[in-house]
């Protein structure tokens, strides 16, 4: 714990130059969510055991993170075993951005691209429950249905 990176050493790497880095096999290396980790010093304490992360070495484990379901707390704690973020090629090969990398505040050139993914979303069900309801209304509204009988005299 006590050694962990500040983010001044983080380091731009390439797969290739992770992988070079796992030729160690005493450490434990990995990329998650393209952040590359060296966990090494995490490994007796990791409450998932030491033998799930040792299979994930040198490795893309985002999807074997992602699985677990793991918590904030444990997505705060591997903040502190960070050594560097995957290189841009190497992203674009994964087809995922890494979560630190935000628009560019000086970049007038539209900057929320990373949440448009599911953005559509956000209006087509508002859509959807809209054409439900015109139809439900039409069903219900229908020559001899209660709701278009008028009231009887008593
Ligand atoms: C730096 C990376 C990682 C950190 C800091 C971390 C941390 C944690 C923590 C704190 C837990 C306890 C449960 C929770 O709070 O979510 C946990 C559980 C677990 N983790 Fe990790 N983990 C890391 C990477 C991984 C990877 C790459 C895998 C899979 C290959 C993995 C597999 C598991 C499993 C199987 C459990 C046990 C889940 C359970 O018993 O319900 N972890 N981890």
């Amino acid at each position: 714990m006590a050694s962990a990176n500040k983010n001044s050493d983080k380091q731009v790497l390439t797969m290739a130059e992770v992988q070079q880095l796992s030729a160690d096999k005493d450490k434990c290396i990995m990329v998650i969510d393209n952040h590359v980790y060296d966990i090494t010093k995490f490994l007796d304490e990791h409450p998932g055991g030491e033998e799930v992360l040792k299979e994930q070495h040198g490795k893309d484990a985002s999807n074997a993170f992602e699985d677990v379901g793991h918590s904030s707390d444990a997505r705060e704690q591997m903040k502190a075993y960070e050594i560097g973020e995957l290189h841009p090629d190497d992203i674009k090969k994964s087809g995922k951005k890494p979560r630190s990398v935000a628009a560019n505040p000086n970049d007038s050139t539209g900057g929320a691209q990373g949440d448009t993914g599911s953005s559509w979303i956000k209006w087509v069900i508002p859509i959807v429950i809209a054409v439900a309801a015109v139809v439900l209304f039409k069903l219900l509204a229908r020559p001899g249905t209660d709701i278009n009988r008028p009231p009887t005299a008593i």
